[in-house]
């Protein structure tokens, strides 16, 4: 692999046209491996590959190339990397932190057309899915085998993409997050070369085999390799499932059940926390008629009668704690209707205030700061006057609290990242995280420095620069060029 010393890389770097241009001759090249139908340098397209959810402004790549295969993936990076053009891996651009965008022009690696569900090993518990196989696909082809694949951001991701952002959702609090569902993957390197994480056809459910590679991949965020197949954990679809909803008289009291039910050991299946701003959208949104209040959504998985016993213990913690409306669902449509509004809730805000920018911060702490940390996020909205709907992961220690601001406005959008800032160093200040499932992609870098210390750093610093030492691979994302240079 090709090494460059840190004075070469900074002069091959002095101007942003350091990186080679998506020429003709670039084009003429890619579409020789990949075939004519498989590249575009249409600005729609270009605009569509450089927009993800985030309120980043689209920054849309030179041209678009869709490979069908990993050796497609491998040339055309051997073709990026000789001439030192970035390429920025898409997978259903559903990110909230502006990893897709061509901050410094060049290729979008666009994964939608590798879509082979490779394998299943259905009593083994795990599958091997292309690039572009959504999370949706996977279970829709697994479900008859009585199987699932928990993870679920809301949006239908692409699971290489969740790989990618290391994704999580509400099923995390039981079943882990992607780096606990990760068992091998396939990775293209900058310099062309493909690698297995855990070497090829490895899917062992432990291992203490050399470095974990895999993890190192999780959460790169395409700045690492382009991951062209995963293999991950399943689980099987449990016999009984029931949900239920109380409500609360204060934020206080709703978050402090959250800690009780987890300090209980109640094998929750999930456990979300929704503020009544929230709530209110939700009820809007997904014609929900739920109590405008600080809420929680509980579910519980595993035998009829193990069900019944969760759901009755959690109850009497919610009732003990003022929690009101104890409901259950048990009926199938219910609970999807149910879930299925959680999931819409990011959309539920948007249309609640049409016209207004929306983000999201994603902070994550040890449970026991928890209701600290809720109730800090609510009173800094109030004081800054700003609505904020918050919902979250909360078995996790992680919720969302989201933003909004006009579009134009610059000292809202000012406002705004101020609010994300104290809200990210007060969960830093209790051990935790600024993100804990979105990602740093643009708007957190300072924070990621701030959270790992110069040692960590600077060790992130040697692995990216090791890896991918011309700095094509999605420059800017996760580590500033700035300081790679
Ligand atoms: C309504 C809604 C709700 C949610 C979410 C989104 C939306 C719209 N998300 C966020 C999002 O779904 C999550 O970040 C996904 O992992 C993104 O997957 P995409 O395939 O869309 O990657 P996308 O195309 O957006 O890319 C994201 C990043 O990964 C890189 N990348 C993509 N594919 C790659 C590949 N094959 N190889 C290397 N790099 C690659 C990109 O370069 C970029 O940096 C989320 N997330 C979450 O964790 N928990 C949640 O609860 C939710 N909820
Ligand atoms: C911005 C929050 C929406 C995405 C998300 O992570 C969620 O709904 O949990
Ligand atoms: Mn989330």
């Amino acid at each position: 692999m090709l090494r460059l010393p840190t004075r070469t890389l900074r002069s091959t770097f002095r101007s942003l046209s350091s990186y080679g241009k998506v020429d003709d001759k670039i084009v003429s090249l890619i579409c020789n491996i990949v075939g004519p139908d498989n590249v575009t340098t249409s600005e729609s397209a270009r605009n569509l590959h450089g927009t993800d959810e985030s309120f980043h402004p689209t920054r849309a790549p030179e041209a678009v190339v869709t490979p069908l295969s990993t050796s497609h993936v491998s040339e055309v990076m051997k073709i990026c990397n000789s001439h030192r053009i970035p390429v920025i891996p898409f997978g259903t651009g559903t990110g909230f932190e502006g990893g897709v965008g061509a901050l410094y022009g060049g290729v979008c690696m666009a994964m939608h057309k590798m879509t082979e569900i490779v394998e299943v090993n259905q009593s083994d518990f795990d599958a091997t899915v292309r690039a572009g196989v959504t999370r949706h696909q996977l279970n829709d082809w697994i479900r008859a085998d009585g199987l699932h694949f928990p993870i679920d951001p809301g949006a239908g991701a692409s699971v290489c993409g969740m790989c990618s952002t290391s994704a999580s959702g509400t099923n995390a609090v039981r079943y882990g997050t992607m780096r606990e569902n990760v068992l091998n993957m396939e990775v293209v390197l900058a310099d062309g070369t493909v690698i297995h994480t855990a070497g090829e056809g490895r899917r062992p459910k432990k291992t203490s085999c050399g470095y974990n590679l895999t993890n190192l991949f999780v959460g790169s965020e395409g700045t690492l390799g382009v991951i062209t197949q995963a293999t991950v954990r399943l689980h099987g679809i449990p016999e009984a499932t029931a949900a239920a909803i109380s409500s609360f008289d204060s934020v206080q009291n709703a978050v402090d059940t959250v800690v009780m039910i987890l300090q209980c050991g109640l094998p929750l299946a999930r456990i979300e926390f929704l503020n009544s701003d929230m709530i209110s959208a939700c009820n809007k949104f997904s014609n929900l008629q739920l109590k405008e209040a600080p809420t929680l959504f509980l579910e519980f998985i595993g035998s009829p009668s193990g069900v019944e016993e969760q759901a009755m213990l959690a109850e009497e913690l919610c009732v003990g704690n003022g929690g009101e409306n104890f409901s259950w669902a048990t009926e199938h449509s219910e609970r999807e209707q149910l879930w299925k509004a959680r999931h819409n809730c990011w959309y539920a805000v948007k249309a609640t205030y049409p016209g207004k920018h929306a983000y999201s911060t994603d902070v994550v702490v040890p449970v026991s700061h928890l209701p600290e940390t809720v109730v800090f996020c609510h009173e800094l909205a109030g004081e800054m006057g700003v609505p904020a709907p918050i919902v979250g992961h909360v078995g996790d220690g992680n919720f969302h609290c989201f933003l909004l601001s006009n579009q134009d406005d610059e000292t809202e959008t000012l406002r705004i990242k101020d609010f994300s800032r104290k809200l990210a160093l007060k969960a830093q200040s209790f051990g935790g995280s600024c993100t804990g499932e979105h990602g740093i992609g643009l708007g957190k870098r300072e924070l990621l420095i701030e959270e790992v210390g110069t040692g960590a750093f600077e060790t992130m610093k040697i692995v990216k620069k090791s890896l991918d030492p011309l700095l094509i691979m999605n420059p800017g994302k996760v580590i500033d060029l700035d300081h790679l240079l």
